[in-house]
């Protein structure tokens, strides 16, 4: 299998649970609810999407041709000792675009060799491979999802017709809300703040990578 990357960068996770842990990003090519062109984004299923994730183009970004290929150079981006030791637990987060449109087995077996912790970022509408450490599922007001269970759930707030109540019975340990980060960004930030003091089941997700400004 080539996997279709279009970047891969060293950062902080910005949101949910894990958010303030190094970590590396490695950004899959593609999506199956948008194309990623701007004349395309009024009538995709997914239409607020804050990511560039057309082609293999970015900082690291590639066509890696096997999955010890890809997961070398992730990698390679972990900080090391002196002795070329890694530090503390190497942690990756797929996403994209949509990761599970091409994150598999031989992959997730590559990084665990290497000694990754595995996370991924997906809208929920592809089955998951067996293996990954932790799963954050963001739903899509009008895609079904099939991950129904995982780490956390994070959905982005308001979607009117993905209001939160349509989750929360669901089987996941975390529940976030994230303010839709658009032109009304301090307005979705208010309701979301309100919504969850309001419905303690639910946290803030501040995308927090964009307030310190890093990747
Ligand atoms: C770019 S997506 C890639 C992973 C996957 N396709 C997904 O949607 O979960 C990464 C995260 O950013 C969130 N996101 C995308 N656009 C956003 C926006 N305008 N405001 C807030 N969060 C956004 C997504 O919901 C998801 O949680
Ligand atoms: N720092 C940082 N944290 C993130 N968490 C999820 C992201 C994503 O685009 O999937 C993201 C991202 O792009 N940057
Ligand atoms: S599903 Fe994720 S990557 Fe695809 S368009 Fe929506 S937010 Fe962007
Ligand atoms: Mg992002």
């Amino acid at each position: 299998m080539t996997y279709a990357v279009k970047e891969r960068f060293y950062t902080l996770q910005g949101e949910g649970a894990q958010a303030g842990r190094p970590a590396v990003f490695c950004r899959f090519a593609g999506c199956n609810l948008w194309s990623g062109r701007e004349q395309d984004r009024a009538t995709a299923v997914c239409s607020f999407c804050d990511t560039d994730f057309v082609g293999t183009d970015g900082e690291g970004g590639g066509k890696f041709a096997t999955a010890a290929e890809l997961a070398d150079a992730i990698d390679s981006l972990w900080p090391r000792d002196a002795q070329g030791q890694r530090l503390g637990r190497p942690y990756v987060v797929c996403t994209g675009g949509e990761p599970l449109l091409q994150l598999d087995t031989p992959l997730i077996e590559a990084l665990h060799a290497r000694g990754f912790e595995i996370a991924v970022e997906t809208n929920g509408t592809q089955p998951a491979p067996e293996g990954l450490d932790w799963i954050c599922v963001s739903p899509k007001a009008d895609a079904e999802i099939v991950l129904t269970k995982g780490h956390e759930l994070k959905l982005v707030y308001p979607q009117p017709l993905a209001m939160p109540e349509r989750f929360e019975q669901l089987d996941f340990q975390h529940f976030f809300l994230q303010p839709l980060d658009s032109i009304l960004q301090k307005q979705h930030t208010r309701e979301a703040v309100a919504y969850c003091m309001s419905h303690p089941q639910w946290r803030l997700s501040v995308q927090m990578h964009k307030v310190v400004g890093i990747a």
